[in-house]
């Protein structure tokens, strides 16, 4: 071949300015981009075999990239397609694609970064790192000449006879000096696993301390069929990914043949945090690394989890000759955010419905999971919300459902609750002693969980263990207690005077004879009170504005042994002289206290009080 010289064309010099600036800034690119194309040309011969059975049998493709210390060079090489030299010409020379030049253009603007990061510059790149690169090509086609191109960054290049004897291409890269790789083998080869860890065809690495090394794993699981996978593999595969030293509790492997999506979903063992962290998204479009957590494509409650997507359809590769349109790219995407949304929620169904022992035992890690993705998701939620479980205050699981339809306390619509088991743990014992049921929603997302569905299920309310349960524990007047309630609301009255404040004072017969008093909260009230808490608008420490905000009741048990005893005493001196009216007094605001403590309530200064007739009482024991 004579040797031709030339310019290279008008776009180019875009592509070029570009480059200049993002020197520096992610020069593993080069890798990325020349390695891609390498891996294109071998595809491409495939699909020439596949279609021409007369063409010839290619041996199987391999990429070698070479590290030449002592030459200052690394070559990139493939045995795929080569390129005939009018091809250079028109892909390599003329790069006035204008679909490319255009994108180029549009881009520019942007932040650097994140185009060179989404969007392949091609071959150019090279000169990121070279000021002065080579190819060596040799086609496929029968009769094809071997072509050597050489371009200085000077825009000029020259093509020559070539020395390759075979089809398949050699990119090589004259580095500059201030290159940051080539006393760093260890770095290249890492760079070269993290973009091409999972590509179908092999790669090899030669430089100092490596000898000719497979860098990749050329049939990773979610392409194996379920037969071929153990749960070891899957574990230490799980475990060198993401670099975890537990192993998943399970996972979930899924595939979408009309968008080309194949993929795993690890579901993390959390050891019971209470503040769940996001796991690792690793998205790869045919095995080529596109990016990490991309919230385009990843669904936000998904990210909680850890997972890998290979999709050849993935918009955020996009190659000079199949630029597509925005709008197009936008559908990928919510495609592909649809199907993980889909397919997660198959996966948690399947494992609710056929195997509940195993969801049980995961949902301490699925919880948080599982609620925010019925906040965020409407797929999900159309599914798992009525799969939610929680333990109920004697350590059984149970769907809201599950509770409604065993009675009880769930009569009339109504889903108790307890926030906080020890906080309520006396209303807890009261529900037990009661043979009552309640379920505890103490994790951070219960509350926003809990008002979701408030709205969503309107015939459903929720109260808190310790709000409206008057109704709950049924109390009920006979013939002939309206007296006695006369009698006993005096001396209530009479003894805790202004310390009843804004509570109601109710009197009833409760079923349970072993309650005595009970603080309720009505339920509105008290939530507006612990949102005007939250909001920073009452002090924690000032319970009795909070008492104020919310309304509550003080009930008294006419059937129970103390109360009855109260009513009972008689308010004239006793023989020993002691004054009765004194010892009710004493118990009666006794009463208050506990039912205040049960409801950590109790003011400071009402400590000191109930210390004094603590005391008291056991004086007159040991008397
Ligand atoms: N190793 C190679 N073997 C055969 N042809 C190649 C090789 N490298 C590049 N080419 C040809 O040169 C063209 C331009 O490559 P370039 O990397 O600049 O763009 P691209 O691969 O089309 O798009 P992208 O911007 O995504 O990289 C390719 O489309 C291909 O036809």
């Amino acid at each position: 071949m004579s040797g031709q010289r030339g310019f290279l064309s008008i776009e180019s010099k875009n592509i070029f300015s570009i480059l200049k600036k993002w020197l520096y800034t992610e020069q593993d690119i080069v890798f990325r981009e020349l390695i891609s194309n390498a891996s294109d040309a071998i595809e491409k011969l495939l699909t020439v075999q596949m279609a021409d059975k007369t063409a010839g049998c290619y041996p199987q493709g391999k990429i070698t990239v070479t590290l030449d210390g002592e030459g200052n060079r690394i070559i990139i090489s493939d045995n795929g397609v080569g390129m005939t030299a009018d091809e250079v010409n028109r892909y390599i020379n003329q790069i006035a694609f204008s679909g490319a030049a255009d994108f180029i253009n549009q881009y520019r603007e942007e932040q650097q970064d994140s185009i060179i990061g989404h969007f392949g510059v091609g071959f150019y790149s090279a000169f990121m790192l070279a000021d002065h690169v080579a190819i060596e090509t040799k086609s496929y086609l029968e009769e094809a000449a071997a072509v050597r191109w050489d371009c200085k960054s000077d825009m000029a290049y020259e093509m020559t006879t070539g020395a390759r004897t075979s089809h398949g291409t050699d990119v090589i890269l004259y580095l500059n000096k201030d290159n940051p790789y080539i006393e760093k083998a260890d770095t290249v080869h890492d760079i070269i696993q993290k973009y091409f860890l999972f590509l179908k065809t092999e790669i090899y690495f030669d430089g100092p301390n490596f000898d000719h090394v497979l860098v990749n794993d050329t049939n990773p699981l979610w392409n194996q069929p379920d037969s071929q996978t153990t749960t070891e593999s899957m574990n230490q595969f799980y475990r060198e990914c993401y670099d975890d030293i537990s192993n998943p509790l399970f996972w979930i492997k899924f595939e979408s043949v009309d968008i080309g999506l194949r993929g795993i979903l690890f579901f993390r063992d959390t050891k019971n945090q209470t503040e769940e962290i996001d796991g690792t998204f690793k998205i790869y479009n045919r095995g080529v690394f596109v990016g990490e957590n991309i919230k385009e494509l990843i669904p936000r409650f998904v990210n909680l989890q850890s997972g890998i997507i290979d999709c050849t359809n993935l918009p955020l590769v996009v190659s000079r000759s199949t630029i597509r349109e925005e709008d197009q790219k936008a559908d990928m995407a919510s495609l592909i955010y649809e199907c993980l949304s889909q397919e997660v929620t198959i996966g948690i169904n399947h494992l609710f419905e056929k195997n509940r022992a195993d969801y049980e035992r995961f949902w301490p890690h699925l919880n948080a999971f599982v609620k925010y993705g019925i906040l965020q998701d409407k797929i999900f939620a159309s599914v798992m919300t009525r799969k939610v479980i929680f333990k109920d205050i004697y350590g059984q699981y149970k769907t809201i459902p599950e509770y409604m339809a065993e009675g009880e306390a769930s009569a009339g619509g109504t889903v108790y609750y307890a926030s906080d088991s020890v906080e309520q743990a006396h209303y807890i014992k009261l529900f037990k002693r009661c043979r009552l049921n309640a379920l505890l929603f103490d994790h951070v997302i219960d509350q926003p969980f809990l008002r979701r569905q408030e709205l969503i299920h309107s015939n459903v309310r929720f109260v808190r263990i310790d709000s409206d349960g008057e109704a709950l524990f049924q109390g009920a007047i006979h013939d002939g207690d309206q007296g006695k309630i006369e009698r006993l609301t005096s001396k209530i009255h009479h003894a805790l005077g202004e310390r009843l404040g804004q509570m109601e004072l109710k009197i009833t017969n409760l079923e349970e004879p072993s309650i005595t008093t009970l603080i309720i909260h009505d339920e509105k009230s008290r939530r507006m009170a612990d949102m005007l808490e939250i909001y920073g608008m009452i002090n924690q420490a000032d319970t009795s504005l909070k008492e104020m905000q919310s309304k509550s009741t003080f009930l008294v048990n006419l059937n129970n042994d103390i109360i009855r005893y109260v009513l009972e005493a008689s308010e004239a001196p006793d023989p020993q002289g002691a004054n009765c009216s004194k010892q009710t007094d004493l118990i009666l605001n006794q009463l208050l206290d506990l039912a205040l403590l049960g409801q950590g309530a109790l003011n400071v200064e009402d400590v000191e009080g109930f210390i004094l007739r603590s005391e008291d009482i056991i004086n007159q024991w040991i008397k």
